[in-house]
């Protein structure tokens, strides 16, 4: 806090800054509320312009305070001077039970206030000391949306999770996130699980509407040809999606399977069942899947049942400032898998109460074990920092863009939403809770400030890049609709062959002859191109679409179906052109990728000068001479891994690098250790400590 600290802050204090606060709120602008009017799901769904209108942000930020609770700020002012008490030394205090000996009724002191709604704006009113007495600060932060202590769950939800449609988007196979943060005792589960039985419910709503739509249309374009499809007359959730839960939890390192039975696992000394550990890495495909008990459930009752038994299972514990306080980020998913088109990746919903953020002075009472836990708490809130803003970064610039997901499990577990090369497009919700009491401002100070710069502006609008026939991100209408024409004709001569060569062996057996195939006859395409890309549609377009979106889009846009021309050719042939450009837009990127790491790579040599020693394999790292070439890491891992290592991280390798030799440099130390230590940094985190290493440091 600017100007003293909130252990400084008494009762005493309290009139004046009251007086203050209400001073100032004279001199401002009445408050902003919402101005559009709140929509439910099964509105917004009828409503044919309304899915998918809003400006296509990928990040949105909201805040969130709650009402004050009885007695809470006599409470609070209590535990800062309990542990006031124990910060001087008195060992005798008990920090974690709150005496009942509460100081006498304290009246609430605001320490926010929500200035507007959307965009959102949450002032921080800080105090602070004087030799005069105590003074107010008063911190805006930004936001897209800001929910003050009058807003109830439900409008928190349609404002933020329908408004951003996050239903249909994981309902055609995108990926919807939605992470709570804040302080312990800020709100956070009281908002997600709020969110999390609406969602169950919505989900199934919405799941049947969108599938009712998907089962008629491809009914409609079945119709004309031998193959039938029966709609029933009310379509069930279930006939058309299939949703897979699982619900991890992570408690410093160790991950947890919610869903695991019980039943005969050994109990700690709390009788707390001990779940076994899942572990939590990459695969060879490059994915993050921990094994986890999955559970198939076919309505919003049998989901609203797992969430709430896996949320009583949730390990929780009392703290300094919260006795029901979680300690843990709890993480539940939802895989939907559309059995219609079962090519299509499936979407997911990710709900993550991320653990209460602790600052130092809130850790200072714990044991070595929570001790532990909290740091390993604040390291990964700490990343997941870095690539949000790192995302944030990518949605307005149009450089390549480094996310450390990798650098931590949390992050991993969401590598979905940070995967620059994934082709799911994905939308994150990110809600930060503060506490409304001004004995919590310097909290909240830190709170709105980490999540205020993932607000993003929408991205530039830039004049268009120059043609690139290699990359579909620079075509226009009119080259887009060539390059369809020649994939779809491709393709559907490569069918009209297939089907000649079957002719001809048929005739063959019976001793007929067939006319040869006239290549230049003109084929009949899987789609009508034109009614595919409308006037004003790009390849730019066509890649943010998933490839249920395009095989739906290509259903609607397909001629009249026949024996030849079948709706699984449809799909199946659209499924295969949209492939081939999401291909060619993930090598674009690529590519941009490589030369910038190209140019990179000269920097870096150009920064060491001639690189006078052994390089680590796959990499441009010198292994400095002498003792250090024999340091354990480069004995502990494999060529292999640092060559995965090194492509994995691409720029980020040398960043790091870098940036460790040259903070050596500037204060004069060891060089080539600085290095070598970056480097077992990296190998740690991508292939873990062993456990003797471990053992050394504590
Ligand atoms: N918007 C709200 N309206 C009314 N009461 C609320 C609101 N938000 C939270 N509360 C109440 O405040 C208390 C703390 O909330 P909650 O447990 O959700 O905090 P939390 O941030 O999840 O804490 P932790 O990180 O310790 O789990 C609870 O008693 C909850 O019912």
């Amino acid at each position: 806090m600017s100007g003293g600290s909130s252990a400084a802050l008494t009762t005493t204090h309290l009139p004046q800054l009251r007086a203050t606060l209400d001073e100032w709120r004279e001199k401002q602008p009445a408050p902003r509320s919402f101005t559009a009017p709140r929509q439910d799901l099964a509105t917004r769904l009828a409503d044919e312009n309304a899915v998918g209108a809003k400006e296509g942000k990928d990040i949105v930020v909201a805040f969130r305070t709650r009402p004050p609770l009885p007695d809470e700020a006599a409470e609070k002012f209590h535990t800062l001077e309990t542990k006031e008490e124990a910060a001087a030394g008195d060992q005798d205090t008990e920090l974690s039970d709150a005496t009942p000996e509460l100081p006498a009724k304290v009246e609430f002191c605001s320490g926010v206030t929500a200035a507007s709604a959307e965009p959102g704006t949450f002032i921080c009113h800080v105090p602070g000391f004087k030799w005069s007495g105590p003074t107010l600060t008063h911190k805006s932060y930004e936001s897209d949306l800001a929910f003050g202590p009058a807003i109830d769950n439900d409008e928190v939800y349609q404002r933020s999770v329908v408004a951003n449609d996050m239903i249909p988007l994981a309902l055609s196979s995108g990926i919807a996130c939605i992470l709570a943060y804040g302080q312990t005792g800020s709100g956070k589960t009281y908002t997600m699980e709020a969110l999390e039985h609406r969602i169950a419910r919505d989900l199934f709503v919405a799941a049947k509407f969108i599938g009712d739509r998907l089962l008629r249309a491809e009914q409609a374009a079945k119709a004309s040809s031998s193959e039938s499809v029966e709609v029933p007359d009310e379509v069930k959730a279930t006939d058309v999606f299939e949703f897979n839960v699982s619900f991890l939890e992570l408690l410093g390192k160790r991950a947890v399977d919610l869903l695991e039975p019980v039943e005969g696992l050994p109990v700690d000394a709390q009788g707390n069942p001990v779940r076994n550990e899942v572990p939590i890495h990459e695969d060879k495909n490059g994915d993050v899947r921990p094994r986890l008990v999955s559970r198939v459930v076919e309505s919003a009752d049998q989901l609203d049942e797992l969430i709430v038994s896996a949320l009583s299972h949730r390990r929780v514990s009392a703290t300094l400032r919260n006795a029901t306080s979680s300690r843990s980020h709890a993480v539940l998913t939802v895989r939907i898998t559309n059995k219609l088109m079962p090519f299509a990746e499936p979407g997911q919903l990710l709900l993550v109460d991320l653990a209460g953020s602790e600052r130092y002075e809130d850790s200072k009472a714990h044991d070595k074990q929570r001790m532990l836990e909290s740091r390993e708490n604040n390291n990964s809130l700490m990343s997941l920092k870095e690539c949000v803003r790192a995302k944030a970064k990518m949605a307005t610039e149009d450089g390549f863009v480094h996310i450390p997901w990798r650098s931590n499990k949390l992050t991993m577990l969401l590598k979905p939403i940070f995967d620059v090369e994934s082709r799911q497009p994905s939308k994150t919700l990110i809600i930060a809770h503060v506490s409304p009491h001004i004995q919590d401002s310097a909290h909240s100070v830190t709170t709105l400030s980490y999540a205020a710069p993932f607000k993003t502006a929408p991205p530039k609008p830039r004049g268009p890049a120059p043609y690139d026939p290699q990359d579909p991100r620079t075509w226009n209408h009119e080259q887009t609709l060539a390059w369809f024409t020649e994939e779809f004709t491709k393709r559907a001569k490569v069918r009209r062959a297939a089907a000649h060569k079957a002719q001809a062996e048929k005739a063959a057996r019976e001793g007929k002859e067939t006319r040869p195939l006239d290549p230049a006859a003109p084929v009949k395409l899987a789609v009508d191109v034109a009614r595919l890309c409308p006037p004003g549609m790009t390849a730019k377009h066509f890649g943010q679409l998933t490839t249920m979106q395009f095989v739906q889009r290509s259903l609607e846009a397909a001629p009249e179906l026949d024996r030849d021309l079948t709706a699984n050719v449809v799909k199946n042939t659209a499924g295969e052109v949209v492939g081939t450009l999401y291909y060619l837009i993930l090598s674009a990127k690529t590519r941009k990728r490589r030369n910038i790491m190209k140019s990179r790579k000269t920097i870096d040599v150009n920064m060491y000068g001639d690189s006078p020693y052994d390089t680590i394999p796959g990499t441009n790292v010198r292994i400095p001479e002498g003792e250090l070439a024999e340091h354990s890491v480069f004995k502990m891992y494999t060529r292999e891994q640092f060559v995965i290592s090194s492509q994995r991280r691409s720029t980020g390798w040398y960043e790091v690098i870098n940036a460790a030799v040259l903070e050596a440099r500037e204060a004069g130390g060891n060089v080539a250790l600085a290095e070598v230590e970056a480097v077992s940094k990296m190998m740690e985190e991508d292939y873990g400590t062993p456990a003797t290493q471990e053992a050394a440091q504590e």
